[in-house]
C-alpha cells in the first residue's frame, strides 16, 4: 500500500476497518473494458463506507463505486480506488403490509427478489436479468417493459447517500428534494449510495406467451393493442428476415408451468449461435442466414408459431442474454417506433420504394457491406406515471410512454463484430434523428454539446447539486467529463485517462491518474 495511505491511516487510529487489497483486475461483464485499480475496497458497515471517504479525500485519490460491473461502458473503470458494497447488502426491514423494504445499498437483486419472496413480495418490475445492485441498477436509469411501469428508481422512496466531506444524508421527495433528483440517477458522480428505501409489491405469477410473425403484423398492431394487450409486453426485431417476436405477460392466479424444452434450447442453441457468430466475423455476408436459421429453430418457421409459461414473476421477466456483447439503447417517443425500425430496415436491407416496407432512411451513412447481428431489442416504458419525482438525467420522454431500442452485437469469443462502428453510427444518428437519447449504461458514442442539448436546464440542475456536493471531483472520472460535466479544468481529485491498451481477454484497458 501506498505509504501515504498507512500513514493517514495509522494516524486516523479510529479501529474501523478499511478493507481494500491491491492487484484486483476490474472488467465489465462483457469484458469490453478493464482497469487495475490501486486498491479494490469492500466495506461492510456504514463507518467503514465514510472512512473510504475520508481516507480518499485526505489522499487525494478518486472513488469509483461499482455493483456487478455489468454496465457496458468504461464508466466503473478507475486506476484509483474502486469500492464494491456485495458485502454491505443486509435487508434492513420490512413491512409486509405497505411493501416498504429498507435495503444496504449493495444487495443483488437476486438477493433482494429472494429475500422479498420470504415475506410474499416481489420487485413490480424488472430487466432482462437479475445480476445487477439494486445501486446500479437504479444508477443508471435500468427499466424492463411495461407500460404500466417507468424506470426501477420509481419505486425508490428514500436514499442515504455519503458524500465527498463524509457525511452521510438522507434524501426523498420531500427532504432535499433536488439531491433526490440527482440521486435517483446519479451514475456513480454524487457520492456513494449506502441505503436504499425502496416500495415492493405483493408476489405475482405471469402468464406468459411469445409469438413470431411477420414485422408487418407488428407495425399494424403498434397503434392498438401490441402495447397494451398485457401489463409486461417486449419485442425482439429481426432485421433481415424482417419477423419479430412479441412477449407477453399478465398477471393470473393460475398454476405455475415451465415452457416446453426442446433438444436445440440450452447448449446445443447456444454453442450452434456462438459458432455461427465468430465464422460470420470472416464472412458477416452469412448473417442474415444465420438469422433465418437460429431464430427459426428457436421460435419456430412458421409466422405464428407460439409458446407459452406460467412462472413467478423473478423467473418468468429474466432471459438469457447469451455471450459478451456490445449494446447500444436509446430511448425515442413511443409513436416514433413504426418509423425508427422502418427506416432501419430500408437502411440495412437496401429496400426500393417497390417494396411495400420502403421508406427514405436518409441515414447519411452507407450499409454497403454492412452486415449485422440480431435482434434489435424493443422495449417500453412510461414514466409520466409515477408521483415520484424525475430523476435530473432521465432520458425517457417527458410527455408520454417511451420506446427504447438496443441494438445489440455479439463478441464472438471475445472478439469485436467488424460492422460496429458503421451499424452504430447510423444506428445513433437515426435515434438522434429522432429526439431519441442514450441509455446512460450503454455502449454510445454521443458526447458533451450533444448531450447538454438533449437534457438543457435538467443537467444544469444536475451539475448544481453534483457541484455542490462534490467540488474536488473524488467522483469524477473520464466517463463522465466527456459526457455530463460541463467542460473546463480538470478538478482536483477527477481523474483523467492517460492511456489505454487492447486485449481480447480484457477489452480496453484503461489507464488514469488523478
Ligand atoms: C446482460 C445484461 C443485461 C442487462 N439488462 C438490462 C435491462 O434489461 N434493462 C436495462 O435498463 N439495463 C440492462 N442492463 C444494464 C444494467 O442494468 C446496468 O448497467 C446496471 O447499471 C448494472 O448494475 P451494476 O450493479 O452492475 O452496476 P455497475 O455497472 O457496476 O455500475 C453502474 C453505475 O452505478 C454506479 N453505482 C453502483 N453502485 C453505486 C453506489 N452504491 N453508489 C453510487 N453509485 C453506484 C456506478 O458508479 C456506475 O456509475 C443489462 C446489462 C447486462 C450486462
Ligand atoms: O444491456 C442489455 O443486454 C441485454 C440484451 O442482451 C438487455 O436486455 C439489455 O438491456
Amino acid at each position: 500500500m501506498d505509504p501515504l495511505v498507512t500513514a493517514e491511516l495509522a494516524r486516523l487510529g479510529d479501529g474501523v476497518a478499511f478493507r481494500a487489497r491491491p492487484s484486483h483486475v476490474h472488467h465489465t461483464w462483457a469484458r469490453t473494458f478493464s482497469s487495475l485499480p490501486e486498491l479494490y475496497i469492500q466495506p461492510e458497515s456504514l463507518d467503514e463506507v465514510e472512512k473510504v471517504i475520508n481516507l480518499a479525500r485526505a489522499c487525494r485519490r478518486r472513488i469509483v463505486t461499482a455493483g456487478c460491473g455489468h454496465s457496458p461502458s468504461n464508466i466503473t473503470c478507475t486506476s484509483s480506488w474502486l469500492v464494491n458494497l456485495d458485502n454491505y447488502n443486509r435487508i434492513i426491514s420490512v413491512d409486509k403490509e405497505s411493501g416498504v423494504v429498507v435495503m444496504q445499498s449493495g444487495i443483488r437483486l437476486y438477493t433482494l427478489c429472494e429475500e422479498l419472496e420470504k415475506y410474499g413480495l416481489a420487485m413490480p418490475n424488472l430487466g432482462s436479468i437479475n445480476q445487477q445492485s439494486i445501486t446500479g441498477a437504479i444508477s443508471t436509469g435500468t427499466h424492463g417493459s411495461s407500460l404500466r411501469h417507468g424506470l426501477m428508481s420509481e419505486d425508490v422512496l428514500a436514499l442515504k447517500i455519503t458524500l465527498a466531506d463524509g457525511t452521510t444524508v438522507s434524501c426523498s421527495p420531500d427532504s432535499k428534494p433536488e439531491l433526490f433528483r440527482a440521486a435517483l440517477l446519479s451514475l456513480g458522480a454524487l457520492g456513494i449510495i449506502t441505503e436504499v428505501t425502496f416500495r415492493a409489491v405483493p408476489a405475482f405469477t405471469l402468464k406468459w406467451e411469445q409469438t413470431i410473425d411477420t414485422d408487418f403484423k407488428m407495425f399494424e398492431a403498434w397503434p392498438y393493442e401490441l402495447w397494451t394487450q398485457s401489463e409486461f409486453v417486449r419485442v425482439w426485431w429481426f432485421p433481415y428476415t424482417r419477423r419479430a417476436v412479441v412477449w407477453q405477460a399478465e398477471k393470473t392466479t393460475e398454476e405455475e408451468r415451465e415452457p416446453p424444452v426442446s433438444y436445440y434450447d440450452g447448449s446445443l442453441g447456444y454453442y450452434v449461435y456462438h459458432n455461427l457468430l465468430y465464422l460470420s466475423q470472416w464472412a458477416p455476408r452469412i448473417l442474415p442466414f444465420v438469422e433465418w436459421f437460429v431464430f427459426g429453430m428457436q421460435y419456430g418457421f412458421a409466422d405464428g408459431s407460439r409458446t407459452s409459461a406460467i412462472q413467478p414473476s423473478r423467473k418468468a421477466l429474466l432471459m438469457n442474454c447469451l455471450y459478451s456483447q456490445f449494446v447500444n439503447e436509446w430511448a425515442i417517443p413511443l409513436n416514433k417506433g413504426p418509423e425508427a425500425l422502418r427506416r432501419l430496415s430500408s437502411w440495412l436491407n437496401h429496400l426500393t420504394p417497390e417494396d411495400p416496407d420502403y421508406v427514405p432512411h436518409n441515414i447519411p451513412f452507407s450499409a454497403d457491406g454492412l452486415y449485422v447481428h440480431a435482434p434489435v431489442e424493443v422495449r417500453i416504458s412510461d414514466t409520466t406515471l409515477t408521483s415520484n419525482p424525475r430523476p435530473f438525467l432521465d432520458p425517457t420522454d417527458e410527455d408520454g410512454p417511451t420506446l427504447y431500442l438496443n441494438a445489440t452485437l455479439y463478441r464472438p469469443y471475445w472478439t469485436d463484430p467488424p460492422c460496429r462502428e458503421r451499424y452504430y453510427q447510423g444506428f445513433e444518428w437515426l435515434m438522434k434523428d429522432l429526439g431519441g437519447r442514450p441509455h446512460w449504461a450503454k455502449n454510445f458514442d454521443t458526447y458533451r454539446p450533444e448531450i447538454e442539448s438533449f437534457y438543457g436546464k435538467n443537467l444544469e440542475a444536475f451539475r448544481a447539486v453534483r457541484n455542490g456536493a462534490d467540488p474536488q471531483g473524488m467522483f469524477v472520472g473520464p466517463w463522465h467529463r466527456e459526457r455530463i460535466m460541463a467542460e473546463g479544468p480538470k478538478l482536483e481529485l477527477e481523474e483523467v485517462e492517460v492511456s489505454r491498451t487492447t486485449s481480447r481477454e480484457r477489452g480496453v484497458t484503461t489507464f488514469g491518474s488523478v
